[in-house]
């Protein structure tokens, strides 16, 4: 690993990227809903060069890799033999993107770049303390306790779904937890249901630019709050209140661990809806719980109860509604006093090597659902739920 690293400051792609001495940015958030313009690429490959400090080999490999992905598009060069390790490592970094548009790759290094700068600027700062006021969220409630950093979703009268707002506050909120003091960080909804997903009338609200551009924009939104889930650095906990639908089950796949009282249910209705899996699912779900039971939710729509979702690994455990509560806050305060750099750093033991596979399905998710939300399928399905005629 050593000769890797050495190897990766002397032999690094010039045009790209300079040896700099930075620390490694483990998470990576993006709220633009923009794609970068060309301008902005160029200044990004510039700011690269300026770097102060050295962002550690995976951020080099990723810079690289969506460089290349940007400016050449999907990798199609023989792989290198097993004993070049540096232009394997290169390879595989750069092939892992597998067919992600030339435009998001563009827009994800200016995004990589952008977190790189602005975790410079804010080195040597005083991190905000996990019990200062949360910066005025709207569709959620954020509290730190006990060493836990809960987010709950706050919009009961529609079930919890999510609608934009929400998923950049989920995203704020996250990159807040993932910095304060708190040791764990716990998801959750308010009222009856954790969330009934993708909030139906998101796709009522078309730009000037039309269903295309609301698809496009829809897709780069997915797939940086998706990345959130992805790069979270501390044991993501679901505490699981009620029903979940869509994007709220898939999700799952990518938390630490899942609680769920016994009232809970488990739905993907993506054919129903005309739309394809996400958050991941596609590649977590069959390995939870195996391929075929993975297709009878992700493809067939099967509901599963708590238990079911339990029995297939989805959940961790399963308990009384009427005890729920207690019962999870008590355990998840005992967790909670468990040293926090082990557990920190026994996630990133656990979940690093995935991460790249990760990042890679999910823009692969993002790009096929951006399709299928100009169907007929998608579009009917829509409409059909805003005009009452069809629940789940
Ligand atoms: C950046 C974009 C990312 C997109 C990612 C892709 C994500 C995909 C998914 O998440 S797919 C799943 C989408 N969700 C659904 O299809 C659920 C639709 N909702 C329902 O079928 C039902 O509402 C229910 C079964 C969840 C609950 O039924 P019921 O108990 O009878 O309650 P109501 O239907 O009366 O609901 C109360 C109130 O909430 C509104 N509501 C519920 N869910 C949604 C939703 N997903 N989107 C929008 N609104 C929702 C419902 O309309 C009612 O509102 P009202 O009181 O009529 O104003």
């Amino acid at each position: 690993m050593a000769h890797l690293a050495a190897g990766l400051a002397r032999r690094w792609c010039p045009s790209s990227l300079q040896v700099v001495n930075f620390p490694v940015v483990q998470l990576h958030v993006s709220l633009r809903a923009m794609r970068a313009s060309h301008t902005e690429f160029e200044n990004a490959m510039n700011q690269v060069k300026l770097l102060k400090k050295d962002p550690g080999n995976e951020v080099k490999l990723k810079l690289y890799a969506l460089y290349k992905q940007a400016t050449e598009g999907p990798c199609n060069m023989p792989k290198p033999g097993v004993f070049d390790l540096i232009s394997k490592a290169k390879w595989d970094a750069w092939n892992a993107l597998g067919s992600l548009p030339k435009e998001t790759a563009k827009q994800s290094y200016v995004d990589l770049v952008s977190s790189l700068n602005s975790s410079s600027k804010s080195s040597g700062q005083v991190e905000p303390r996990a019990d200062s006021k949360p910066p005025g969220y709207e569709t959620l409630v954020v509290t730190s306790e006990d060493g836990i950093t809960k987010i709950m979703l706050n919009r009961p009268t529609k079930k919890n779904a999510m609608n934009p707002q929400m998923y950049h506050e989920i995203m704020l909120a996250l990159e807040a937890a993932s910095k304060d003091e708190s040791s764990i960080t716990v998801l959750t909804g308010s009222g009856d249901y954790y969330s009934s997903g993708n909030d139906l009338t998101n796709f009522t609200d078309i730009p000037s630019g039309g269903v295309q551009e609301k698809a496009k924009n829809g897709a780069i939104l997915l797939r940086d709050f998706v990345g959130c889930f992805i790069d979270f650095p501390k044991p993501l906990i679901a505490v699981v209140n009620g029903p979940a639908v869509g994007i709220a089950v898939t999700t799952l796949g990518l938390f630490d661990a899942v609680y769920a009282t016994d009232r809970a249910t488990f739905h993907t209705p993506f054919s129903h809806l005309g739309q394809s899996p996400e958050g991941c699912s596609s590649h977590t779900f069959p390995r939870i719980m195996s391929p075929s039971k993975a297709t009878e939710m992700l493809i067939f729509g099967k509901k599963l109860t708590a238990r079911e979702a339990c029995a297939q690994g989805l959940v961790t455990e399963v308990f009384p509604d009427s005890t729920f509560q207690k019962e999870v806050w008590t355990r998840l305060k005992a967790y909670a006093k468990l040293p926090p750099n082990a557990m920190r750093i026994s996630k990133q033991v656990i979940r690093n090597k995935e991460k790249e596979k990760l990042h890679a399905i999910n823009a692969e998710e993002c790009s096929v659902l951006q399709e299928r939300w100009l169907s007929d399928e998608c579009m009917n399905a829509v409409v059909n739920f805003l005009s009452r005629k069809a629940k789940l």
